[in-house]
């Protein structure tokens, strides 16, 4: 099997074949750094950043363009009400989204523009679009530019709506416009905005909408037709629509497949800023392993919601530690550990439009074989079943061996020696009990162990011993 992408302009799963062999370029839409990044913000990225990863392990040559919208309404109003300047709160806040993302090994894009760097990209395409037809600047001289959606009949496409079903847009005093559903390109300074928030244009000074900004980054690094663009849900319309409409009318192909990520939700809501219902990343990290909130992410599909819990985080720390507790047995049984091919149900989940549940299931199976060729002294068969073990949990972003986690182990790695030594003492103490048959004693210290959540196993070549979860 070939891999399978669900296109939600076709709204079907398509055979995915890149514009250029052997090439793919990918553009998802990045933060609007207004506040702090949530367990949402970082779900969008990781489903892109799995697609990144898989697509490079099929052998392609991946560009990923990631934008940053560093302008913008929102922005404005934020740092107005907090006295600091907009290009320094959307600056704090950009960085704080890169942590987020770095925390839970997203891979950094290729190239990650902001929009405030590229408006001589977005004037042009303005101009294009006036040239042919499809924009007009605001008839209330504000100095607004809009799409004229009338003008271009395939408006709609992408969502599958018709024009007279839709709402007007609010992003703009209607009075300048010649249709209600006419979106703003371009947004004329108003008196009081600070004068760093607007460029000088044709049509004025002002400063981008934010559907524009998309399509004029995409354009410069991918050119005018590339193979994927992604984000969440919530910006198929208008955002999406918008992007594609742009770019179409000005005479380019745009993108060949959209992918869209389902929400992280809580009770069933969308984790989103507006409606308060977030769990900032930071804070998340104080409690729970950041690779463990990887795991979660991927353990949905990316195109259903993930409603959180707490509870949910509970079982990823404990089916991660599985996973994790075989490769390192693995790892000290053979003296170290070599990825493999990844398992070909695994491989088969995955090009079935990223299908990471059952991706994960397999890697159980995988774990689960390797655990009984551990036991059963099968040196060949745990080789294998570890290093096929590896390659999946690469593919995922969450092999234990690589950055950015086997860094973070380090720390842990020296409390474990450490850990090793006392349990190993206690478990000799058990085996001189057992030797002079004080059962009582013996089974004092087991109790002792289990009670500080230490298991012990007992093989043909003596006592071992394992974290709870791990074994
Ligand atoms: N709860 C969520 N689950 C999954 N993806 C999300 C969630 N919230 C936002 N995203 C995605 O994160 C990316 C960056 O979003 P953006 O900065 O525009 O935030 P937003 O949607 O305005 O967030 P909020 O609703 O919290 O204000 C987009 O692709 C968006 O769809
Ligand atoms: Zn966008």
């Amino acid at each position: 099997m070939t891999l399978h992408l669900h296109d939600s302009a076709a709204g079907a799963v398509r055979e995915f074949a890149p514009l250029v062999p052997g090439q793919v370029g990918i553009y998802v839409c990045g933060a609007t750094p207004q506040g702090s990044p949530h367990l949402g913000h970082v779900r969008a990225q990781v489903v892109f950043d799995v697609l990144r990863r898989w697509l490079v392990r099929s052998g392609y040559e991946v560009t990923l363009v990631r934008n940053v919208t560093d302008i913008d309404d929102k922005i404005l109003a934020k740092a107005a009400e907090a006295g600091t300047e907009w290009w320094a709160h959307a600056y704090r806040f950009e960085r704080e989204f890169s942590a987020a993302y770095a925390a839970l090994g997203v891979l950094p894009p290729t190239v990650e523009p902001r929009a405030t760097g590229h408006v001589p990209e977005m004037v042009e395409l303005i101009q294009r679009l006036v040239e042919r037809g499809h924009a007009y600047a605001a008839a209330d001289g504000s100095g607004d530019v809009y799409f004229d959606v009338r003008s271009w009949p395939a408006y709609g496409e992408l969502t599958h709506q018709r024009l007279d079903d839709m709402e007007p847009a609010a992003d703009a005093d209607p009075r300048g416009k010649r249709d209600p559903r006419d979106f703003a390109l371009w947004k004329g300074a108003k008196p009081g905005e600070p004068a760093t928030a607007s460029w000088a244009t044709p049509w004025g000074r002002g400063r981008p909408g934010w559907h524009l900004e998309c399509s004029a980054m995409a354009g410069r690094y991918l050119g005018p037709r590339f193979d994927v663009h992604g984000g969440g849900l919530d910006l198929r319309f208008p955002h999406h629509e918008n992007e594609q409409a742009q770019s179409r009318a000005a005479g380019d192909g745009f993108a060949n497949f959209w992918l869209h990520n389902h929400f992280v939700t809580m009770s069933g809501e969308k984790m989103s800023k507006s409606l308060g219902n977030v769990l900032g990343v930071p804070h998340l990290l104080e409690t729970h392993r950041a690779v463990v909130l990887r795991y979660y992410l991927v353990s949905g599909h990316y195109r259903t919601h993930l409603e959180h819990s707490e509870n949910s985080l509970v079982e990823a720390e404990a089916a991660y530690s599985r996973l994790e507790g075989l490769l390192r047995r693995a790892a000290e049984r053979l003296g170290g550990l070599a990825a493999g091919e990844v398992p070909a149900a695994f491989a088969a989940a995955m090009d079935d439009d990223l299908a990471t549940p059952t991706a994960l299931a397999v890697l159980h199976e995988t774990a689960r074989a390797g655990n009984s060729a551990l036991a059963a002294g099968d040196e060949a068969a745990l080789r294998t079943a570890a290093g096929q073990l590896r390659a999946g949990l690469d593919v995922l972003g969450l092999d234990p061996f690589a950055e950015p986690w086997a860094s973070q182990t380090t720390g842990s790695d020296a409390a474990r020696t450490a850990l090793d030594v006392l349990v190993r003492a206690r478990l000799e103490d058990r085996a001189t009990a057992r030797a002079t048959k004080d059962f009582a004693t013996a089974d004092a210290v087991r109790d002792s162990l289990k009670s500080a959540g230490i298991v012990i196993e007992d093989t043909p070549t003596g006592a071992r011993w394992a974290l709870e979860g791990e074994q």
